[in-house]
C-alpha cells in the first residue's frame, strides 16, 4: 500500500507545551478525517518553540511525556508518526530530539539533531547528537533530519549510500531564509533521488517569523505539494518504486567515484 503522507504546519505557541499538546491532538485528528493520512510529521521544537532560556523547566524528560502522548494517538487512528522533535532533556544536558513511532503505537527510534544552528543560539543550550536517524516504516527505508542539517549533504549521503529512500525533514525555518529552504530540500531530492518530506513551521516567535512552505518532493524534483506561509496540512500520497525507477534511469549511485573525493 502506498503511504499517504501528510506534515502538519503548524503555529507553535512559544515555551508552552500544554498549548501545543492539544492543538497537535487536534490538528491530527482532524488529518486523519480530511486526509486519510498514514503517515504524520510534526516540525522541529512543536512543544516548546525556540524557548531555549527555560529549556530546564519545559525540556521533556528523556521525552517520556511526548513518546506516551504520541504513542497513543498512533494507536487511536492507525498512523505512523514522524514526530517532528522536541527538547528531551537527560543526564548528559537536552538535545534535539526526533521519535519515530509506529501505527501499533511503538516506539520506533530517536535521532538527535546533529547539526547545531548558532545563529538561533542553540549551542548555548542544547548538545548534539551522534547517531545517524535511519529507520524503516512498513518495509520503506527512511531517515530523519532536522532543519540545519540539510544544509550538509554529505551527512544526508551518509544515509542514502545506506539505502535511505524517504528522507524526513523537520524544521523552524525562518522567512527570510525561504529560497535556501526550497532550493536544498529540491537539490537533496534530486542528487540522492529519493523522496524529501520537510515539515516546517508557520507563525512567529519573539526572535523569528517562519517561513512555512513545507514541501514534499518526489526523486525526480517534482513538488507534490506545498504549503504556503500560514498554518495548515499537506499531504501526498508517494510510491517509493519510483526511487528504484529514477535510481536505475540516472544510475549515479554506480557512477560515484569515491576515491577521487
Ligand atoms: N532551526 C534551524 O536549524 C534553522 C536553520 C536555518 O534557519 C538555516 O538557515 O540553516
Amino acid at each position: 500500500m502506498n503511504p499517504v503522507i501528510t506534515c502538519i504546519q503548524l503555529d507553535i505557541k512559544y515555551g508552552d507545551p500544554t498549548v501545543n499538546y492539544k492543538q497537535v491532538e487536534e490538528k491530527i485528528t482532524s488529518a486523519i478525517k480530511s486526509e486519510k493520512s498514514t503517515i504524520i510529521v510534526l516540525p522541529e521544537l512543536w512543544t516548546t518553540g525556540y524557548d531555549l532560556t527555560r529549556l530546564d523547566e519545559i525540556a521533556d524528560e528523556d521525552g517520556k511525556d511526548t513518546i506516551t502522548f504520541l504513542s497513543q494517538l498512533a494507536k487511536k487512528y492507525n498512523i505512523h508518526i514522524v514526530g517532528g522533535s522536541v527538547a528531551n532533556k537527560h543526564k548528559n544536558g537536552v538535545s534535539n530530539t526526533m521519535y519515530i513511532i509506529n501505527n501499533k503505537g511503538e516506539f520506533i527510534t530517536e535521532y538527535s539533531k546533529l547539526h547545531l544552528f548558532k545563529l538561533m543560539d542553540e549551542h548555548h543550550h542544547l548538545i548534539g547528537g551522534t547517531e545517524k536517524g535511519l529507520f524503516e516504516l512498513d518495509g520503506m527505508k527512511c531517515a530523519g533530519f532536522i532543519c540545519y542539517d540539510i544544509r550538509f549533504p554529505e551527512w544526508i549521503r551518509a544515509h542514502t549510500s545506506l539505502g535511505a529512500e524517504v528522507l524526513f525533514v523537520v524544521a523552524e525555518w525562518p522567512l527570510p531564509r525561504l529560497n535556501h529552504w526550497k532550493a536544498l530540500l529540491l537539490s537533496r531530492a534530486i542528487e540522492n533521488q529519493c523522496y524529501v518530506v520537510a515539515c516546517n513551521r508557520a507563525g512567529s516567535d519573539p526572535n523569528n517569523v517562519f517561513a512555512g512552505h513545507s514541501m514534499i518532493i518526489d526523486p525526480w524534483g517534482t513538488i507534490l505539494a506545498e504549503a504556503n506561509e500560514d498554518p495548515g496540512v499537506i499531504t501526498a500520497k508517494i510510491d517509493v518504486d519510483k526511487v528504484k525507477q529514477v535510481r536505475s534511469q540516472i544510475p549515479i549511485f554506480d557512477d560515484r567515484l569515491p576515491e577521487y573525493y
